[in-house]
């Protein structure tokens, strides 16, 4: 009975017991894989956490890699502090600035003292700055000339990107610069030409065997200037003080605005005015104003006067109105607030002559230079001006439409020689990227005209040399960046050259006629002759370029 109980029992506790197993078999194979789990997981969790922060850091780290390729520079020499790169500037600024480009690229930063710069040295990223994001660069940065003499920065040339720049270059491209203006002023370019070539024979009939030809074509690009602002010419007594007078002024005023102030790029030593430089703008700009302020009061007297004779009857025919007219005409018809003050007055007098002056001279000088060291293209154009109008007639300005050859040869000096070398320094009004370079706003742009100009990839093995034929199949050349940025001798976009269209006739008048009435030669050998560039803000030669004429008309026409 116990055993039987004690079976029982057993019975039943082996029952409990299978049972009890087979649960505890259950819970073994639980435990066992809980356990196994256990022993696994961590190697599992470990690889999920790690394949979870694989991606997570992938995902960041592309994130980041995107953010860093915006905020990326482009390529440049490492900066010093506190001058940056400037020792690594050589002048011609053009120059060097082309030669740090083959090592770094065609968009290249540069420190120049405290401030971000971009250098641009290729057509194709000319186009993306100056065309796709034209509207970023439009600004020009705050320099002591704009301020000292450029009217507080009232100057279009050197006005930031605003209300008071806008409405001042649409004054200057519609009203100033418009094609019926520049064509009323032909009969004083073909006077002038032809007082420059009366003045040549003159000299040379005096026996003299070299021609100062710099100081010829300067006095030209002055005098056309001049009387086209102002109806007038001046002599150097016209200042009325002690100074040599406005051709003085006027290389003064090139000389400071070429001039590279220090402190434009180090802003805590600007206050030293280490180089001199800001007291000669501001004794160069009070200069200029007096000569300016006498000018506008002359004009007001004459129209008086004029209005008096009116009124009398005695009026005589309706002159052309020189530009200083037009402005008081605007001025006086117009009284909102954003009238023509004085000043802006002044500013416009100064913009036009600043820029007209210098870029049309120094490019018949680069030509006449480049004519001189290539006999065969001289003979050539001669002999294409003769074609046209003979040996008796004198060029005017409706023949030059007929001259192929001469506008090739135009083209050819402005793509080898662009005035601005380096474009007029622009600003970044906010911040872009381009080419996948980040570039934050108030970066100083330049775009160097004169490497792209000379771009072998762009012209070719003899990118250099003087060769005008290069346009000859061309039937047109785009100057201005309008479809293709070959050349951009007058920069590109809203703050490319507005005067393009006064300039060219007057080079390419002033070329036909010095080579249709003269023969010219230079002293030794023509391919020798120095064809340094100077340093200023138009790049004209640094010797003056001396050549003899001889008479290879039957008569001169102008004697
Ligand atoms: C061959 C002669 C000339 C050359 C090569 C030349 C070249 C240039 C260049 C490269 C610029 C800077 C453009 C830029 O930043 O993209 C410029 C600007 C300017 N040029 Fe000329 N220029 C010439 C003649 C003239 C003439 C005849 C005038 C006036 C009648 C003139 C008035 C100006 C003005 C006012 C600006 C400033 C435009 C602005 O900031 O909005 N230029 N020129």
């Amino acid at each position: 009975m116990a055993i039987d109980e004690t079976s029982k029992g057993m019975a039943s506790s082996t029952d409990r017991l299978t049972a009890r197993m087979s649960w505890q078999g259950h819970n073994n194979w639980f435990n066992m894989a809980f356990h196994n789990l256990l022993q696994t997981v961590p190697g599992t969790l470990t690889a999920a956490a790690i394949g979870v922060l694989t991606v997570a850091f992938l995902f960041f780290w592309i994130l980041q890699k995107r953010r860093w390729n915006s905020c990326r520079s482009p390529p440049g020499p490492y900066p010093w502090p506190i001058i940056g790169n400037l020792h690594q500037l050589r002048l011609p600024a053009h120059r060097s600035l082309g030669d740090l480009a083959q090592k770094y690229g065609p968009i290249m930063f540069l420190r120049l003292g405290s401030v971000p710069t971009v250098v641009v040295s290729s057509s194709e990223t000319a186009k993306q700055f100056l065309k796709t994001h034209d509207s970023i660069f439009t600004g020009r940065p705050l320099m002591a000339a704009g301020k000292y003499l450029g009217y507080n920065y009232k100057v279009i040339a050197m006005a930031p990107c605003g209300d008071h720049w806008r409405q001042m270059r649409k004054i200057c491209v519609s009203e100033l610069l418009s094609a019926k203006r520049i064509d009323s002023f032909k009969d004083v370019r073909e006077e002038e030409v032809s007082a420059m070539i009366s003045s040549i024979w003159e000299e040379s009939q005096r026996g003299t065997r070299a021609v100062n030809m710099s100081k010829a074509i300067s006095a030209l690009a002055n005098n056309i200037i001049w009387r086209i602002l102002a109806s007038r010419k001046f002599s150097d007594n016209d200042l009325g003080d002690n100074s040599k007078g406005p051709k003085d002024l006027v290389s003064e005023i090139s000389a400071t605005l070429g001039g590279f102030n220090i402190g434009d790029f180090i802003p805590y030593l600007d206050w030293l005015d280490l180089q001199g430089i800001k007291g000669r703008m501001k004794k160069a700009g009070r200069r200029f104003d007096a000569f300016a302020e006498k000018l506008i009061d002359d004009h007001i007297d004459h129209r008086r006067a004029a209005k008096t004779l009116n009124g009398q009857g005695d009026a005589e025919a309706e002159p052309v109105k020189d530009l200083v007219d037009v402005l008081l005409d605007m001025a006086e018809a117009d009284k909102s607030e954003t009238k023509i003050t004085r000043e802006k007055i002044k500013a416009i007098v100064l913009d036009i002559f600043g820029g007209g002056a210098a870029g049309t001279f120094t490019t018949i000088e680069w030509a006449m230079s480049e004519l001189l060291r290539h006999p065969h293209t001289m003979k050539r154009l001669q002999e294409e001006i003769e074609s046209v109008i003979g040996k008796h007639l004198k060029v005017n300005e409706s023949d030059l439409v007929s001259m192929k050859y001469l506008q090739c040869v135009v083209k050819e000096t402005l793509r080898l020689y662009p005035a601005g070398p380096l474009t007029l320094p622009r600003e970044s009004v906010e911040a872009v990227t381009i080419a996948g370079y980040y570039i934050p706003k108030k970066t100083l742009l330049m775009v160097n005209l004169w490497a792209i100009g000379r771009d072998p990839n762009l012209w070719g093995a003899d990118a250099s040399e003087f060769k005008p034929e290069r346009f000859m199949k061309e039937q047109y050349i785009d100057l201005i960046g309008q479809s293709d940025f070959k050349m951009l001798p007058f920069g590109a976009g809203r703050r490319g050259c507005p005067g393009y269209p006064m300039a060219i006739p007057i080079v390419e008048l002033a070329l036909a006629q010095l080579l249709h009435v003269f023969d010219w030669r230079v002293e030794g050998d023509p391919s020798q002759l120095d064809m340094k560039e100077a340093c200023g803000a138009s790049m004209p030669r640094q010797v003056p370029l001396s050549s003899s004429p001889s008479l290879r008309l039957p008569t001169c026409y102008c004697a």
